[in-house]
């Protein structure tokens, strides 16, 4: 016999939680003087520190939602997969900490958990197929819907502990009395009451639930019934919209009207209870209790009235069967259902006094076994659970014995409605809380495992990442710095070289010589062909011109090629292993390219396949200073003839202009008759008598002068009028177009603008590479940084959560649910 129940009121709630599976056998302990009162301050203590836990454990899952929210995707330990891996970790950790949550990088897999040790927090896993396995759906979900899914599980949760909270607070305790139809439910009710409220028939009277409150519980402490359309509907006894008042006399008609009701209406009857108070159920001065009168069991109203018990304010279910009858197929339904759900079901066999004295054991041990069949729990009670009476002879004289059982079940129903209050009330929130926290402590400590997990790949990653960044931030400087250097190295020496290669070729050109053995001077073919000849000797000559500015440009290019390179592998040094290089190819045909699409870069481009460029003036052949400078130029011993050169070169000067005036070359008759023309100027008969002769000898011998000397001067006057032309933009003659600047500078311009715009381009390349990546490290480094601050936090944040946990289960005086 268990008799401690209320001895150890001590051990509080432990105790509660305790005897929701021990056996009842309170008898003992009813013996006692004022043991209702102990049981109801055990009661009320317990209430009071489970209400504290409630409010805690409450204010602990917002945290953890918040948590989950704000801070940290919870983590949901997956599945067992290896029983030895849990087992030798259930021994190195307390409550199994370990789990399996392979979805997670850096998360160990042999390290598992059972995840049937979650209980409240469970997650609805039931996804898709339901073939899928849970460990499968755990592994596959992301983190957010884990998170998502736990973060409801946990308001459920909160949900449910208000429900509990509000269960705890409620002072009132129901008692379903219910059985066969025609058991004698009504007139038990009566009986225990000691009044005629309820209609008993022999024909089966109640189709209604009859909820007996006793009359201090009625707003105006009167007797009265109250109509509730549907046991469904919502009811206040201060609130006359939900029910309809009847006098206690019409409750027979009321039963008699919904006889037939498929639906039928919930009664509250307000009742006085005139017995005195340690003799009463109903007004027993320690706790508020009502008692229902259910309809008979049968196959109509089975599912109703099994609905009704199961309802968590239903703290005892008092059977009433037939001490005649064996109970019907419902009734055993009913009682399987029950049994299961309140673990133990009072039972009163009705109508004793029917039975013989001969068949009374025979009677008792039928009906004893029938139960043990169904409730095996009753049956090991049976001496305080199983009720043999005449409720009929309960109000009119009775024999002694019977009124001594009926006493002895009173006091045992007493009993069992204030122990089962414990259980009915305070256990299951005890239970719920119990199971509750054992979940968080084990999410909490699966989370700091994980945050652990968490933490040495954040470290991992920033003793990796942090280094390079910290040199390639060192670097980034020194880098930009040397590859302005190359650009500006390479942009002023190849400047350098093209000035003076151009130089070197004007210089060449003025001295009437090719600046490219790649082309060769025209042949002079005479006086006759003077001017085709000049023309194609400055054809030649700016055409080796255009092959030097070529020969420039290949060598730029060759030049800029080897520091595109040069700033790459600059660049590709400075990068972190494991990074791709970078591997723009310089196209050197690609330089220079661009010039026919600006205009201001075809300066001085070509200049030998542009016509007007070719055009040739008479000064370009007969410049006598032209002439005279190539002489001081190509000979210092022609000094002392120059005066004669110059006379000559007047002349010529003369004669060629005559001549091209007359229509380019005219030949040797038209020079002639061009002398004949300006000796006549002169009139005079005297002079015609000597000057004739001596102008002839003179245009003679100028004439063959110029014809030696021509193709030996024309390249060097023409080289000089090329040279001075492009060295200066105000020479007409061969305009480099419009820039102000020489041609010299123009190319030396071009060659250092093209340079710096492919070792720029270059270098661009390498420092966004170098940026990228030195992005990426910065990223890198600032994750793996944010990571171990995140990690820290929760595991000192899931910690301090393990320790709540462990202060409310010492507040609410629970232990651990497993
Ligand atoms: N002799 C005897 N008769 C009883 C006893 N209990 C009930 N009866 C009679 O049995 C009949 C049915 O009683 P009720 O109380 O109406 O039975 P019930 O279970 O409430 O009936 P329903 O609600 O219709 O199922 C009545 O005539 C009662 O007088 C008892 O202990 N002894």
């Amino acid at each position: 016999m268990q008799s401690g129940v209320y001895k150890d009121v001590d051990k509080g709630l432990a105790a509660c939680e305790n005897t929701c599976t021990a056996s009842f056998s309170p008898h003992e302990d009813m013996a006692r003087p004022g043991w209702g009162e102990e049981a109801s301050r055990v009661y009320e203590s317990t209430k009071e520190r489970l209400l504290t836990t409630i409010g805690g454990t409450k204010s602990l899952l917002s945290d953890v939602q918040n948590f989950n929210s704000s801070a940290w995707m919870m983590h949901y330990p997956g599945l067992d997969v290896g029983a030895a891996s849990t087992q030798q970790q259930s021994n190195s950790l307390h409550r199994t900490v370990s789990f399996d949550d392979t979805s997670q990088p850096g998360v160990n897999q042999s390290v598992v958990a059972n995840p049937n040790e979650i209980q409240v927090l469970k997650l609805d896993l039931k996804l898709g197929s339901s073939s899928a396995h849970p460990s499968a759906l755990v592994n596959s979900l992301e983190k957010s819907s884990i998170a998502t899914l736990l973060d409801s599980r946990l308001s459920k949760s909160s949900q449910h502990l208000d429900a509990l909270s509000t269960r705890i607070k409620d002072t009132s305790s129901k008692v379903l009395v219910t059985g066969d139809l025609n058991s004698g439910k009504s007139t038990f009710v009566n009986a225990i009451l000691r009044r005629n409220v309820m209609p008993s028939n022999q024909l089966p009277t109640t189709t209604l639930f009859c909820e007996v409150h006793p009359v201090e519980e009625h707003p105006e402490k009167i007797e009265q019934v109250h109509l509730i359309k549907s046991v469904k509907d919502s009811y206040s006894p201060t609130d006359s919209s939900t029910f309809k008042p009847h006098s206690l006399e019409d409750l027979e008609v009321l039963c008699e009207e919904n006889e037939t009701n498929p639906n039928p209406p919930l009664l509250k009857v307000y009742l006085n209870d005139p017995r005195a108070a340690h003799n009463s159920l109903l007004s027993n001065g320690t706790v508020s209790i009502s008692l229902i009168d259910a309809p008979g069991l049968n196959l109509d109203t089975l599912s109703t009235t099994a609905l009704f018990a199961r309802q968590e304010e239903i703290d005892v279910v008092v059977f009433v069967l037939s001490a005649e009858n064996r109970l019907t197929l419902s009734a055993k339904e009913f009682l399987v259902q029950a049994s299961h759900e309140k673990a133990c079901v009072f039972c009163v066999v009705n109508g004793w006094d029917r039975i013989s004295e001969r068949n009374k054991e025979k009677c008792k041990k039928g009906v004893l076994d029938q139960l043990k069949s169904i409730s095996n729990e009753t049956w090991v009670d049976r001496e305080e659970l199983v009720h043999f009476v005449d409720s009929t002879a309960v109000e009119v004289d009775q024999d002694a014995d019977n009124a001594s059982r009926f006493a002895r079940l009173e006091d045992s129903l007493r009993n069992f409605v204030l122990f089962n209050r414990q259980k009915s009330k305070l256990a299951p929130a005890a239970r719920f809380l119990t199971h509750l926290l054992s979940d968080v402590n084990l999410l909490s400590k699966a989370n700091v495992k994980v945050a652990d997990e968490e933490l040495e790949m954040a470290k991992k990653e920033l003793i990796r990442v942090k280094p390079i960044l910290d040199m390639m931030r060192k670097k980034r400087e020194s880098l930009q710095d040397e590859l302005e250097r190359i650009e500006n190295e390479a942009v002023e020496t190849l400047g350098k070289y093209t000035k003076n290669e151009i130089e070197i070729a004007l210089n060449e050109i003025a001295n009437g010589r090719l600046a490219s053995d790649k082309v060769s001077m025209p042949i002079y073919e005479g006086i006759l062909s003077i001017y085709p000849y000049a023309r194609a000797v400055k054809h030649a000559l700016l055409q080796s011109l255009d092959l030097t500015v070529h020969d420039i440009e290949n060598h730029v290019r060759d030049v800029t090629g080897q520091q595109v390179r040069h700033v790459q592998s600059i660049g590709n040094d400075a990068l972190p292993e494991g990074v791709d290089r970078v591997k723009r190819v310089f196209v050197k045909e690609a330089m220079f390219k661009s010039r026919s699409k600006v205009n201001t870069s075809t300066v001085g481009i070509k200049l030998s396949q542009k016509a007007h460029n070719l055009d040739i003036s008479p000064r370009e052949i007969f410049n006598t200073t032209q002439f005279l400078i190539f002489k001081k130029v190509e000979d210092s011993k022609v000094d002392e003839e120059q005066e004669e050169s110059s006379i000559l070169g007047a002349l010529s000067l003369a004669v060629g202009a005559i001549t091209m005036v007359g229509g380019k070359t005219m030949g040797m008759r038209g020079f002639v008759e061009g002398a004949v023309r300006i000796s006549n100027l002169w009139g005079s008969d005297r002079v015609r008598q000597w000057a004739a002769p001596a102008v002839g000898v003179l245009v003679f011998g100028a004439a063959t002068y110029y014809i030696y000397e021509l193709p030996r001067m024309i390249p060097k006057t023409i080289g000089t009028s090329i040279k001075k032309s492009l060295e200066s933009s105000a020479e007409p003659s061969l305009s480099i177009d419009s820039t102000s600047d020489n041609y010299n500078e123009v190319h030396q311009v071009r060659v250092e603008r093209e340079t710096r715009k492919v070792l720029r381009l270059a270098s661009w390349d390498v420092k966004e590479k170098f940026r990228a990546t030195l992005e990426t490290h910065a990223a890198e480094c600032q994750r793996a940084e944010q990571g171990e601050a995140k990690a820290k936090k929760a595991i000192e944040w899931f910690d301090s959560v393990c320790m709540k946990v462990e202060g409310l289960r010492k507040l609410g005086g629970l232990g651990e649910s497993r």
